[in-house]
């Protein structure tokens, strides 16, 4: 009976067993097989590199890459993180194998803003992402939409007339750009200016940016979910609720006014122009909260993805181009040469007899080589997020597994010696060379906008709100240091986030230069 009992035991042992055995030995065999992994620094068992937490920034990943090279692997906890600091691997990653490479992570924090998934910028590559790609580049940020934008000329009329009035007085130049752009975005995208809350706007979206770089334990551990050292959960739920509590009345509104429109004249009567970008959203709206986008074909928005995208584009528009001309302008005067050449430029193009005009600005080479120049140095995303949607080899010689993280660091790229020279000086006429890099995102050298499938969409409206306010403050004003502080004495430390903006903002002294009055 024993004997018996202990047969059947053995031979279930063995079919239990034998299955088991046979997927450990081909895992095995497929390691020995398989590439390894790129290059990278030793980490201890389990948390791997999570004690270089620290370094997980563009400049400390740029000088990881120094040792590593051009694509490095970083084992954090459970997560392989990929980091490219190369043009030629970012061509890999961004253009050649970009059906493997352009979805982006997942982390508590991305997951949390933005109600479960539920926004464009950081979904993964599926039908909704798609479908919402298409619709940014031919109606949301289309460059018909972005040449019609009334606001972005009315905010720098009004920036002007603001400066004019302060001339001889210290003028804090990053919050009034800031003030701009989130007006020109503000009314853009939800068709209204923001008049009250506006410090609590910017503080949240300077949140928004910390918690989305932020690095969270958990994401690596999830057991180690409870600890919660740096306080995140109760950050991600504050920075939620406030922002939902600006988006909220604004779609309640844009509801209300289309139920009235509805009532008296079809909705395709409205004269485009008149459609701000809730407008357009709104189209797609569902009241049905279970729907869900990522497997749609049909584009159908509930009320999070709407609150959601909104979030995205006041998020990734505003700071984006308010800090590239707060540095635009304290590189000029930190460098003023190159202050001097833009202005001769803008009195033999323009005149100071009257304002700078849209029209204007391809004559104005220079000025242009500045602004590239300061997104080199600058750019306000330096790390792209990315992650990998299955298996893949780079080079032909690294294994990169499924749902790695992918950083591609553009702020190193841009400051490659293998591609600048005196690359961490501030040079625009490099940019005057007709080989020098475009801006566009075929040249890996100079990617400030991305590349490929996941490359920005709105890079013609912020490429112009940057162009023309710029130009502007530059050829309305003459601009001098507070205090007769040199120029070499200019603070030009970063913040570390998503986006990277200067540390402290920039106070100057404006005064006349033009010789028409500045409302002409
Ligand atoms: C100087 C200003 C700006 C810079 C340098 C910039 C740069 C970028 C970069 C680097 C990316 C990510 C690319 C990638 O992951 O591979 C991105 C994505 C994006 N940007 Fe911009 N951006 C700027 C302004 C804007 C503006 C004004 C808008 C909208 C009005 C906008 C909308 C978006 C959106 C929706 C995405 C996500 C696209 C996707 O995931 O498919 N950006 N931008």
């Amino acid at each position: 009976m024993h004997e018996q009992l202990g047969v059947v035991l053995n031979s279930t042992l063995m079919v239990l067993l034998a299955p088991t055995l046979v997927v450990l030995i081909l895992g095995i065999i497929s390691r020995l097989r398989r590439k390894p992994y790129p290059p990278g620094p030793r980490g201890l068992p389990i948390i791997g590199n999570l004690m270089m937490a620290d370094q997980l920034n563009h400049r400390g990943l740029a000088k990881l890459a120094q040792s590593y090279g051009g694509l490095f692997h970083l084992k954090m906890g459970f997560v392989h993180m990929m980091v490219v600091s190369s043009p030629e691997v970012a061509r890999q990653v961004l253009q050649v194998q970009d059906n493997i490479f352009s979805n982006r992570p997942e982390t508590i924090a991305i997951n949390y803003l933005t109600y479960g998934g539920a926004d464009f910028v950081f979904a993964h590559c599926g039908p909704f992402w798609r479908m919402m790609r298409k619709l940014s580049v031919m109606r949301l940020f289309s460059r018909k939409r972005t040449e019609t934008w009334q606001s972005v000329r009315d905010e720098v009329d009004h920036i002007v007339k603001v400066l004019s009035g302060r001339v001889g007085s210290p003028v804090n130049i990053g919050e009034h750009v800031f003030n701009l752009t989130k007006n020109v975005i503000y009314r853009a995208a939800l068709g209204t200016k923001m008049s009250d809350g506006q410090d609590k706007f910017l503080a949240v979206l300077q949140e928004l940016s910390q918690l989305f770089g932020a690095l969270n334990i958990a994401d690596y551990i999830p057991l180690l979910k409870w600890a919660d050292p740096n306080g995140l959960s109760d950050r991600l739920v504050k920075a939620r609720s406030t922002l939902g509590g600006f988006i909220d009345p604004i779609i309640d509104d844009h509801l209300k006014k289309k139920k009235a429109v509805n009532g008296h004249v079809k909705q395709e009567n409205k004269v485009e122009d008149d459609f701000d970008i809730v407008d357009e959203l709104l189209n797609f709206y569902t009241e049905d909260d279970k729907v869900h986008q990522q497997d749609s074909q049909d584009i159908k928005l509930t009320r999070n993805n709407i609150k959601a995208i909104i979030m995205d584009i006041t998020f990734g528009a505003t700071e984006t181009v308010a800090w590239t001309i707060e540095w635009a302008i304290t590189e000029l005067l930190s460098n003023p040469e190159y202050m001097d050449r833009v202005q001769q430029e803008l009195t033999r193009v323009v005149g100071l007899n009257r304002r700078v005009e849209e029209s204007d600005l391809d004559k104005l080479p220079f000025f242009k080589c500045c602004m590239k120049e300061t997104l080199r140095l600058h750019p306000p995303i330096p790390l792209l997020l990315h992650a990998t949607s299955n298996d893949a080899i780079i080079g032909g010689q690294y294994y990169i597994p499924k749902q790695s993280q992918v950083l591609v660091n553009t702020w190193a790229i841009g400051r490659d010696p293998n591609s600048w020279s005196d690359p961490d000086r501030f040079k625009p006429e490099r940019f005057l060379d007709e080989s020098a890099p475009e801006i566009k995102g075929k040249d890996f050298e100079f990617i400030p906008f991305g590349s490929g499938r996941r490359s920005c969409p709105g890079m013609g409206l912020a490429l112009f709100t940057l162009e023309i306010c710029a130009v502007n403050l530059l050829h309305c004003f003459t601009w001098e240091l507070p205090d007769g502080m040199k120029p070499s004495e200019l603070n030009m430390d970063e913040t570390f986030g998503l986006t990277i903006s200067k540390m402290s903002r920039l106070v100057a002294v404006p005064s006349h230069r033009l010789l028409c009055p500045l409302n002409s």
